[in-house]
């Protein structure tokens, strides 16, 4: 063996002569060292004292519970050293005989957290065994349980005592509600009397009542001094309706004052309900007058509506009327010897053949048909005389230019035109067209040449409108203008119009008109 096993040897047997352990002790060590002896391979480790206490007090706190033998459950535990094993011993010693406080917080410790079994008489020998230095707290676990049992009825003593602070408390509160509704009785009572003892009929039995002890009276007193102008039957009436709400005593009710009926005086002299009739026949009458005012009003306004003289301008954009007129064929001339007399207002379309004449002439009367239409150009020969109504006589021209007519006949048709328009006495205006598509001509210049010669009114009327896009429109009427803007017999502005879509005709019908009725013969 080396040294250092020979100095273990003594260092244990020291130790063993130290301790002084029992037989038995021997024994027990033997089980319990055997294994961890064996674990270590004989080898012997001395333990500090710190570290063996320590371990003792991890036993006896993990483990908890103490066997009845003494000994605690010590399953994990691992060897210990003899000192330790003493000292263990010794400790479980006292826990058996003396039942330390510690032991008893354990017990405390499992009575708060087991259930009701745990308050069994197991529990209840232990605390009885603990020491007398400990039998108050005994005591205070014996209180717990009668606690506990009465539970049931007040959950705890304390409670209990609390309880009973509160049935005092209600009582007290009872007392003072009793004590409460009778005053409340007993000022009602007073307050009733009160409103017996007021002065209806100037009795002197107010007096005595008025002297009344009660704060409700004296209350009374003070709004009846307020309120002067309130009337004692009404206040009663209020204070008995108050009296129903607090009290339900049917003597109250009983003793309520009679009702005096209120004398109205009617002054002979009160003027106001006359002042109110006479109002009401004022009113009537402003009445009157205003319907009165608003008739005449009203006739005024048409009078004076009727009384508008509307400016011709004016009119010329409203009044179509003379083409309302029935049209009529009446008179066809191919000479001026067979020209009808000028009777009447004439207004003449010229121009070139297939330009559309007979064509507008319809248009403006709506009336189809009355003038004989053709896609030939020279469908009309003659000069055709047609009344618009009885004032009105339109005129349409044959054709110049192309036209499917010997050079003869058309120079005849020609000249017959020139005689008509240059000395026609009853011609108020010379309708010239002109094909939009094509613009003027020579023979329109020659035809316009001889009406400014003549004097004759002329008016441009660009045709067939619907057949070219509106600026080439446009631009052929601004051409005509310059051209013919040192005229003195042209009348503007152009006209611009198509007898197949209707435009610009009621334009030429509002000119037209115009012309019509201010034409004198
Ligand atoms: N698209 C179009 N066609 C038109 C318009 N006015 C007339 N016409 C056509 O032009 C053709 C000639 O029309 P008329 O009214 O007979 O012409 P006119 O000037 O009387 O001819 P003559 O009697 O031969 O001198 C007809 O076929 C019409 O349908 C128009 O505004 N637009
Ligand atoms: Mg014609």
């Amino acid at each position: 063996m080396s040294r250092e096993a020979g100095l273990r040897f003594k260092l244990s047997k020291k130790l063993k002569i130290a301790s002084g352990r029992s037989e038995n002790y021997k024994e027990e060590n033997k089980r319990v060292e055997g294994p961890r002896n064996n674990d270590r391979k004989g080898k012997f480790k001395p333990m500090s004292f710190d570290r063996k206490k320590k371990r003792i007090f991890a036993e006896q706190e993990v483990g908890g519970e103490v066997t009845s033998s003494g000994y605690a459950k010590v399953a994990n535990r691992k060897g210990l050293s003899s000192k330790g094993w003493n000292r263990m011993k010794d400790d479980i010693y006292t826990e058996k005989h003396k039942k330390s406080p510690r032991s008893i917080r354990v017990s405390s410790r499992t009575e708060s957290s087991t259930s009701e079994a745990k308050y069994s008489h197991k529990f209840k020998d232990t605390v009885k065994s603990a020491r007398p230095s400990n039998r108050a707290k005994a005591e205070d676990v014996d209180n717990f349980e009668i606690e506990k049992n009465n539970k049931k009825s007040h959950r705890s003593t304390w409670t209990s005592s609390k309880t009973d602070n509160s049935t005092s408390e209600t009582r007290h509160s009872s007392r003072k509600r009793k004590e409460t509704i009778e005053s409340a009785r007993e000022s009602n009572r007073t307050k009733a009397k009160d409103v017996d003892g007021m002065d209806f009929g100037g009795t002197g039995s107010s007096k005595k009542h008025a002297k009344s002890t009660s704060d409700s009276s004296k209350r009374l007193d003070l709004n009846q001094k307020k309120f002067p102008d309130v009337s004692p039957s009404k206040s009663a009436k209020k204070k008995v309706q108050g009296k129903r709400g607090l009290d339900d005593d049917s003597e109250v009710l009983d003793e309520q004052p009679k009702k005096s009926k209120r004398v109205i005086r009617i002054d002979p002299h009160d003027i106001s309900n006359k002042r109110l009739d006479d109002g009401i026949v004022i009113y009537e009458s402003a009445k009157e007058k205003k319907k009165d005012l608003e008739k005449q009003t009203e006739i005024s306004k048409n009078a004076q509506f009727r009384a508008i003289q509307p400016s011709p301008s004016i009119l010329s954009f409203v009044e179509d009327n003379i083409f309302r007129n029935k049209l009529t064929f009446f008179a066809a001339a191919k000479a001026s010897s067979s020209f009808p007399p000028p009777d009447l207002p004439e207004i003449a379309f010229a121009g070139r053949s297939n330009v559309g004449k007979s064509s507008l002439l319809n248009a403006l009367t709506r009336q189809w048909g009355v003038a004989r239409t053709s896609d030939k150009p020279g469908l009309t020969q003659t000069i055709n005389f047609f009344n618009l109504g009885p004032k009105h006589c339109l005129v349409d021209l044959p054709g110049y230019g192309f036209a499917y007519a010997k050079e003869e006949v058309k120079d005849a048709w020609e000249e017959l035109v020139k005689e008509y328009v240059s000395t026609r006495v009853a011609l108020k205006r010379v309708c010239l067209l002109i094909d939009t598509k094509w613009g003027m001509k020579p023979r329109d210049h020659e035809l316009i040449d001889l009406m400014e010669r003549s004097q004759t009114k002329y008016q441009i009327v660009l045709t067939k409108t619907d057949m070219v896009f509106p600026i080439d429109l446009a631009r052929r009427a601004m051409l005509i203008e310059e051209n013919l803007k040192r005229n003195k017999s042209l009348v503007q502005p152009v006209m611009m119009v198509s007898s197949k879509s209707g435009a610009g005709i009621r334009s030429l019908r509002a000119a037209l008109s115009k012309i019509a009725r201010f034409a004198k013969i």
